[in-house]
C-alpha cells in the first residue's frame, strides 16, 4: 500500500468529523471519496497533507508514519500534492512564476530547471502558450490545470484532489477531466473527493463513501454508484439523483 489511513479521528470542538476512518491505497490507484457535505472529505484530505493535526490514528505513506509529530511536514508536502476547489494561484505572478516558485524557493531547485520542467508539463497540457499570462487572464478550467501542474512539479507520490471541478462551468470540467485521466494512465495514485458522481465513475478505480466520519463502503464505481450494499449510500445517491448529479 502507498498509503494506510488507520483508525484516523478528529474532532472540532463537540463535532467528530472522522471517527475511526480507514482507508488504504495501492500505488496506480485512484480513489474517489463520496459523501454528503460535511461527511469529512476535505478534512481527511487536509489530514493526509498534515495541513490539519489528527486527534488519533496513523497516516503511513511509504510505510513511513507521516503523523509522528518527528516528521518534517515539508518534505511530506513535497510527496503529497494537494489542489483545491478554488485554484488559488498567485494572481499577480504568472503562470509560470506560480508553478516554479516552490521548486526554488521552497525547494532550492535551479531556476532553470524548474522553468524547464514547468514548460514541459504546460506543453503537455497545452498550455504552453500561456506561461507568460497572468491567471486573471485564464479560464477556470486552464487555471485549475495550472494549479495541477503545480502541484505534479514537485514529483509527488500521491495526489490529492479537492472538488476540482466543483467551481467550473460545465463547459470547463471535460479539459481537467482530461487532464486527471490522463494522469491517470501515466500511473499516478490519487484521491479525489467529488459531487460529482460521472467524475468518479469515469476516473475512479474504486469509490469510497464516507459516512459519520468513517468509510461506509467502498468498491468498484459500478458497485458502489450502481448497486450499493448500505441503506445509507442508497439514501445519498437517491438524493444526488434528486438533485440531477449522477
Ligand atoms: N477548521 C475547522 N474548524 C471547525 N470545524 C471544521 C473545520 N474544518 C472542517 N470543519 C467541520 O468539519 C465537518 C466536515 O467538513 P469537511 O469540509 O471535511 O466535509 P466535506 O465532506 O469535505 O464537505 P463538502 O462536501 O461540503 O466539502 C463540517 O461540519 C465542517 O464544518
Amino acid at each position: 500500500m502507498l498509503l494506510t489511513c488507520a483508525d484516523v479521528r478528529k474532532t472540532f470542538g463537540s463535532a467528530v468529523v472522522l471517527d475511526g476512518l480507514d482507508l488504504s491505497v495501492d500505488e496506480h490507484e485512484v480513489v474517489a471519496l463520496i459523501g454528503a457535505s460535511g461527511s469529512g472529505k476535505s478534512t481527511l484530505l487536509r489530514c493526509i497533507n498534515l495541513l490539519t493535526e489528527v486527534d488519533d490514528g496513523t497516516i503511513t505513506l511509504d510505510g513511513e508514519d507521516i503523523t509522528n509529530p518527528k516528521i518534517n511536514p515539508d518534505v511530506v508536502r513535497r510527496k503529497i500534492g494537494l489542489v483545491f476547489q478554488s485554484y488559488n494561484l498567485f494572481p499577480h505572478m504568472t503562470v509560470l512564476d506560480n508553478i516554479t516558485l516552490a521548486p526554488v524557493k521552497v525547494h532550492g531547485k535551479p531556476p532553470a530547471a524548474a522553468r524547464e520542467l514547468a514548460m514541459e508539463w504546460l506543453n503537455r497540457v497545452g498550455l504552453a502558450d500561456k506561461s507568460g499570462s497572468y491567471p486573471d487572464g485564464l479560464s477556470g478550467g486552464q487555471q485549475q490545470r495550472v494549479a495541477i501542474v503545480r502541484a505534479l512539479v514537485n514529483s509527488p507520490r500521491l495526489l490529492l484532489l479537492d472538488e476540482v471541478t466543483s467551481a467550473l462551468d460545465p463547459e470547463l470540467v471535460g479539459e481537467v477531466l482530461t487532464m486527471i485521466r490522463d494522469l491517470k494512465g501515466d500511473g499516478m495514485t490519487m484521491i479525489l473527493a467529488t459531487h460529482e458522481m460521472g467524475f468518479a465513475r469515469q476516473v475512479a478505480d474504486r469509490v469510497a463513501f464516507l459516512d459519520n466520519g468513517r468509510v461506509l463502503e467502498q468498491g468498484p464505481p459500478a458497485q458502489v454508484l450502481g448497486d450499493p450494499v448500505e441503506a445509507r449510500t442508497r439514501q445519498f445517491l437517491a438524493r444526488i439523483i434528486e438533485a440531477g448529479r449522477l
